[in-house]
Order: C-alpha cells, then sequence, then structure tokens
C-alpha cells in the first residue's frame, strides 16, 4: 500500500513540474478493449480540449495465450489486476474495461466512475457463411457450436440437447476465422456477444439475436465502465457525463444479484433487465452445468437510485434462492472443487487452466 502512495506522489509531482494536465487511460490490447477504449478517449477530446490524454495498453494475464498455469490461480480479476495496479501507482488515471470481464468485488479504492450506455446485451449466433440455418432450432442435431462460457452451454444444453457443444477461444475476429474454416477447426456455428461484434462493425456476420426465453446474458454484458481511484474527485468531475443512469443502475442491479450468488465460484447465471418507465424489470436465471435443472424468476421495482438497483438485485437474488437454486448452486460448487482437486493432480503433469469468455474458469 505505502509503494502504491509513494508512485503515485512522484506521479503527481512530476506532472506538476510539466504544468499541462495529461491523462492516462489504461486499457487491454485486444481489439475489442481499443475499439471501447477509443469512445471514452473521443469523449475526453471532445469535452476537454485543454487536457492531454494518452493510452496505456496492457496484454494482461487474462489474455496472454488465455491460459494460464495453475499455482497463478485463475480467477476473473485476471484481466483487470495488472491495470488496476497501474491506476493504484498513478501511471494511469482511468479504465476502460468491458463491465462483463468485472469481478463483482472491486480492490479497496478500486470504484466504477462511470458505467456508458449499454450496446445490445443479447448473444448472438453466427452459422457457418455456407450453411442454410438462421437458428439454433433450425440447427441439425450434432451441429457443433463454439462458446466457452458455461452459462450459454447450461441454456444450449437444455434446449437443444443434441447439438455438440465445443470450447472456442481466441478474441473476436479470431473467432469468426476459426468458424469459417471448417476443414481445420470443425465448427457449425459459434455464440458471441452482440456488443462486440456491433463494435467491431461485424453486424453482418450476425444469424439471429438470442433472447428470453432461448438465452439470457451474462451480468454487466454490453456495457463499458470506466474504474477509477476513490477519492480522485477531479477523474471524476472529467467522466461524470459519460455515465448512462438507466444503464448504472440495470448493471449494478445485475453485479448485486450475481454477487450474492455466486460466493466465489462461477455459475451459470443469466439476465434481462430492462426499464419500464420507473420500474425495473430483471428476469434471472440459475442453472445447472448440463442444463437439466433450471430455477427462474421475473421481478419489476421501482428503482430512482443506484443504491436502490442494488436492493434490488440482492432481493432477486434472495428469490431465487427461496424458489431453490441452492443446491444447483452447491452442486456446481462441489463439481468445480472436485475437477479442481483432480486439475491439481493434472497440472503437476503438465496441464493449464484459461479463462472463458465470462471470465469463468476451465482447465485445459
Ligand atoms: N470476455 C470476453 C468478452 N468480454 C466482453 C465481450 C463482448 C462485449 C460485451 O459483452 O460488453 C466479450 C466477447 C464475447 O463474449 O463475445
Amino acid at each position: 500500500m505505502l509503494s502504491y502512495i509513494i508512485a503515485y506522489l512522484t506521479h503527481k509531482i512530476m506532472e506538476h513540474l510539466h504544468g499541462r494536465r495529461t491523462i492516462v487511460i489504461g486499457t487491454r490490447e485486444s481489439v475489442l478493449a481499443l475499439a471501447q477504449t477509443h469512445i471514452v478517449h473521443q469523449y475526453l477530446l471532445d469535452n476537454f480540449p485543454d487536457i492531454d490524454v494518452k493510452l496505456h495498453s496492457l496484454s494482461t494475464s487474462g489474455d496472454k495465450n488465455q491460459i494460464q498455469p495453475l499455482h497463478e490461480m485463475a480467477r476473473k480479476a485476471l484481466w483487470t489486476e495488472e491495470l488496476e495496479d497501474l491506476l493504484l501507482e498513478g501511471k494511469v488515471d482511468l479504465i476502460v474495461h468491458s463491465l462483463k470481464d468485472m469481478p463483482t468485488t472491486l480492490p479497496a479504492t478500486c470504484q466504477i466512475g462511470a458505467i456508458l450506455e449499454r450496446e445490445d446485451p443479447r448473444d448472438a449466433l453466427v452459422v457457418r457463411p455456407d450453411l442454410p440455418y438462421r437458428s439454433l432450432g433450425e440447427l441439425p442435431a450434432g451441429s457443433v457450436v463454439g462458446t466457452s462460457s458455461v452459462r450459454r452451454m447450461a441454456q444450449i444444453s437444455r434446449l437443444y440437447p443434441s447439438l455438440v457443444l465445443k470450447d472456442m477461444r481466441g478474441n473476436v475476429p479470431r473467432r469468426l476465422e476459426k468458424l469459417k474454416n471448417n476443414a481445420e477447426f470443425g465448427f457449425d456455428a459459434l455464440i458471441l456477444a452482440a456488443a462486440g461484434l456491433h463494435r467491431l462493425n461485424f453486424h453482418d456476420q450476425i444469424t439471429a439475436y438470442l433472447e428470453s426465453p432461448e438465452m439470457l446474458h451474462a451480468v454487466g454484458q454490453g456495457a463499458i465502465a470506466v474504474e477509477t481511484r476513490e477519492n480522485d474527485p477531479e477523474i471524476a468531475a472529467l467522466i461524470k457525463g459519460l455515465n448512462h443512469g438507466e444503464t448504472a443502475k440495470a448493471c449494478m442491479a445485475e453485479r448485486a444479484l450475481l454477487r450474492k450468488l455466486e460466493g466465489g465460484c462461477s455459475v451459470p447465471i443469466g439476465v434481462e433487465t430492462s426499464f419500464v418507465g420507473e420500474e425495473l424489470k430483471m428476469k434471472a436465471v440459475v442453472l445447472s452445468v448440463d442444463g437439466t435443472q433450471i430455477v427462474e424468476t421475473e421481478v419489476s421495482q421501482r428503482t430512482e437510485t443506484e443504491a436502490a438497483a442494488d436492493e434490488f438485485g440482492r432481493e432477486v437474488a434472495d428469490k431465487l434462492v427461496e424458489l431453490g437454486c441452492q443446491p444447483i448452486l452447491v452442486e456446481v460448487e462441489k463439481k468445480r472443487a472436485e475437477k479442481a482437486a483432480a486439475d491439481i493432480k493434472r497440472n503437476e503433469e503438465g496441464a493449464a487452466i484459461a479463462i472463458n469468455d465470462d471470465g469463468d474458469i476451465v482447465i485445459v
């Protein structure tokens, strides 16, 4: 902690000596991360012409081959914590993230400073261009669907048990390439977040949008978050205008739900939220990994503040517990623990763990 403070103060003094204010934005290096960062960068340039804005991009542990040795402990935070260190040291002043990739609990003294207006939060189906099928339901038995999200897998297995789910990794453009190269990779379709495809101008690749009751999306999907230091009024003032009230409230509610249910392990949880006037409506689902067990609910509540949204998310979590989701959570946790034990053994023989699309932990 002391080293952060010293690094931060040194940085501030140097800046003072140089006169003009420079803001540094921290980001991952993926094309999607850079496209999202560009939105924030442009906003700052347009609204604060007297400030210099620089980018500091980093290939985070989560990005590097998307594979980590087990001793590194695969955690969702692998995507975020190296950038958070830079933030606390004052080497960057704000970080632009996909909210979906952020853990529900942030390090002390970091906070979400703004959440931008949500892009389309739905998942999208991309069918290989030479195939005629237009929906998951049209795909013939045995078709191979690529995704590495347990949430997507569980929901597809439940409705379409004859489809074959196969892990698909890599950044968004790479996944689209793998889909087209059937001879080498053997995929017939893949599922990606619509938001990522839209932001990279891949609208024309989308075969169909998936939504409830077929598929609920991940918590925070489609939203961009700006992470800042707590007690940094200067940066807070610069980014305030980026916050979109309804998106922030909907996402706070989703994150509160997940925080209450996840208990440290990754569970197939899907959500769908929308504002109808001042009423926030939330659909939420908890599934077993194979999709055979499901608990779902839909609740609406007047939600005027972020604190109320947080409270609402926790209430929806309680409702899911009342409806009996606990055995599913316990089962998922048990399987995870068994798998972890087996994998420690495998790791001794050289296996590794990786982080998938929704920040879940998988062994490869
Ligand atoms: N971890 C991958 C990730 N993180 C955010 C997005 C898409 C953009 C978003 O959901 O906001 C994606 C790719 C995907 O799931 O297809």
